[in-house]
This record gives C-alpha cells, structure tokens and sequence, in this order.
C-alpha cells in the first residue's frame, strides 16, 4: 500500500512530516509513502504580510486541495497553523506524540528572562496574541513584526534587528537547534491551540485509510488537539484575536487553561476548567462560550 503525502516543503514541514510518517510506520511497517511537496503562495513570498497574500490558513488551504483534488491521500499539517474552519471534507484522523506546546525568548545573550530585557529593548513578534500577552506584562518594550522562517528569525536577531524573538519550543526542538533561550510559563503566554502537534488530516469517505491512521496515532495527543480545536472553533477569534489554550491530562481528568487579551495588553482574562478527558471537544466548547462571556464583561472583543 502507497499513501501520497501532501506537505509544504521548508524544512520545519517537512521535519514534521517526517515524524508523523515514522510514528505511521512503527504500527503499520508495509505502508509505503509518496512526498507531493506543495510550494504555496506563503513559501514564495516569504518577507509579505500575511494580508498582502491572503490571510493565516491560506498556505495549508492549499496543500490540502491536494487532498480534495485526489492528487495526495492525506495532508500533513502543524495544527496551529490550520484555520478553525477546516477545508471542508477532511477531518484529522491522526498526530504523533506532542512536542513542547510552549514559547520561548530567545535574546542576544541567551537565556535571559522578560524580566532581565531593559526598557525600551526591541522585541521581535508577528503573533498577535504573543505580543498582547508580553506587552500586558512589559508595555515599556518594542514590539516589532518578524516574519520568516525560524533561521531567518534567529539570523535577524543575531543581526541585531532586535534584543529579543519569541519562538515556538516544538520548532527549535524539531528543526534540532541548538540555542539558549527561556521557556515562557504558559501562565504568562497561553500558547496558540495545538501548538507543538503535528495533525495528519484525510477525507471523511477514506474508510479504507481512516483505521491505519486511527490506530497509529498517539492518544493523549489527540485528546489535545480536539479540545484545543473544539475552543478555537468556538471562541469566534479571527487571526488577530491574541487567543490562547492549552489542555492537558491531569490526574485522569481533562484540563484547560485559555485566555484572552485586547491587542494593547491592557486587559486580560483567563479560564479554566476541567472535564473528561472521553469528551475533549466537550471541554474546548465550554472554555471558549465562557472565555468569551467573561471577555466580553470585560470589553475585550473576540
Ligand atoms: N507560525 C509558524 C509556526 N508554525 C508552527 C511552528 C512550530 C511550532 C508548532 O509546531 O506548533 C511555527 C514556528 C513558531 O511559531 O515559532
């Protein structure tokens, strides 16, 4: 059996395809698998904003065409980058183990916390919500947009474009690099739903791949994914709501912890529950009606 691979071709994809494929051939040795590296508009223009080339969520809209056009029979995907409404027709049928779901600084010298930055250092971030977050509690710092791949951002501030970048964990981790740099504590910076997952994502009608993909995938991850899902579905952010959730399995019970910000890092509000962890979408839905009723007493708006 061949399975076509649809997958965008940096080499953070292209990491993280190849983990998924591995954790697919540990449970089922005989699968034999095809790349169809997709080159989306968001690869070819590196240094744009994301308004300039058709919005978050476009790039994976386009490898997952190759899916619904029958070139590919799944799409590899990092969840966070996958909007709330997924390309209709696909469901995520499987993800690897979890890497790290948390950010991190990294600053010119290292690991030196928030805290250590002086008044007035530049920090480099194009994520809504980690900028919101970071300026609620360091409104006296910079916060300047940076694009680009991980290399490309960790070569900016080795250049000296700023003082300080803020980095998904799971990217460092995956891309193997070797850099100092400070965990942020998901209190201060609730990451980005499903950050740090890898979702395998195929189309509702193959039943005859749906079981392969079921039974390799990893299941407290999967858990993960489909409350953090289930929030962002539910919580109404666009891409530039500075949104986060984090969930995970605590004591055999489902835990989530989200928050909500106004983009200036004025106000802030957090939520968290528990649930069962048989019923995660569950858990999403209810964090989210309540983050929002609680963000909108607080006049932040989703
Ligand atoms: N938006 C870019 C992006 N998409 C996925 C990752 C890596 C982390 C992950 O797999 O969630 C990154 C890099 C970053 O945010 O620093």
């Amino acid at each position: 059996m061949k399975i076509r691979v649809a997958t965008r071709g940096s080499k953070l994809s292209l990491a993280q395809t190849r983990l998924a494929l591995e954790e697919i051939r540990k449970k089922h040795p005989q699968v034999d698998f095809e790349l169809v590296i997709v080159r989306t508009r968001g690869d070819v223009h590196q240094d744009k904003p994301f308004t300039e080339i058709g919005g978050k969520g476009l790039f994976e809209r386009e490898v997952n065409l190759a899916v619904l056009e029958g070139r590919a029979d799944v799409a590899v995907h990092s969840l966070k980058d996958v909007p709330s409404e997924v390309s209709p027709g696909l469901v995520l049928a499987m993800t690897p183990p979890r890497a790290s779901p948390f950010d991190v600084l990294v600053t010119r010298e290292g690991a030196k916390t928030l805290w250590d930055l002086p008044s007035g250092a530049v920090v480099g971030s194009s994520s809504a919500r980690r900028v919101a977050m970071l300026r609620r509690l360091r409104s006296d710092l910079v916060y300047k947009p940076l694009r680009g791949n991980v290399d490309t951002r960790l070569r900016k501030l080795r250049e000296g474009l700023y003082d300080a970048i803020v980095l998904a964990e799971a990217g460092l981790q995956r891309l193997g690099m070797e850099v100092e740099y400070w965990r942020i504590p998901p209190d201060v910076l609730p990451p980005a739903p499903g950050q740090g997952i890898v979702g395998v994502y195929t189309l509702y009608s193959r039943g005859d791949l749906l079981p392969l993909l079921e039974d390799s995938s990893h299941r407290e991850t999967m858990i993960q994914a489909r409350a953090e899902r289930a929030f962002l579905a539910y919580a109404g952010g666009g891409c530039h709501t500075p949104i986060g959730a984090y969930a995970w399995v605590e004591g055999g019970s489902l835990r989530i912890h989200a928050a909500a910000a106004s983009p200036d890092g004025s106000k802030r509000v957090d939520v968290e529950l528990k649930g069962d962890p048989e019923r995660p979408a569950q858990l999403g839905v209810d964090a989210a009606l309540e983050l929002r009723a609680r963000a909108a007493a607080a006049g932040i708006a989703l």
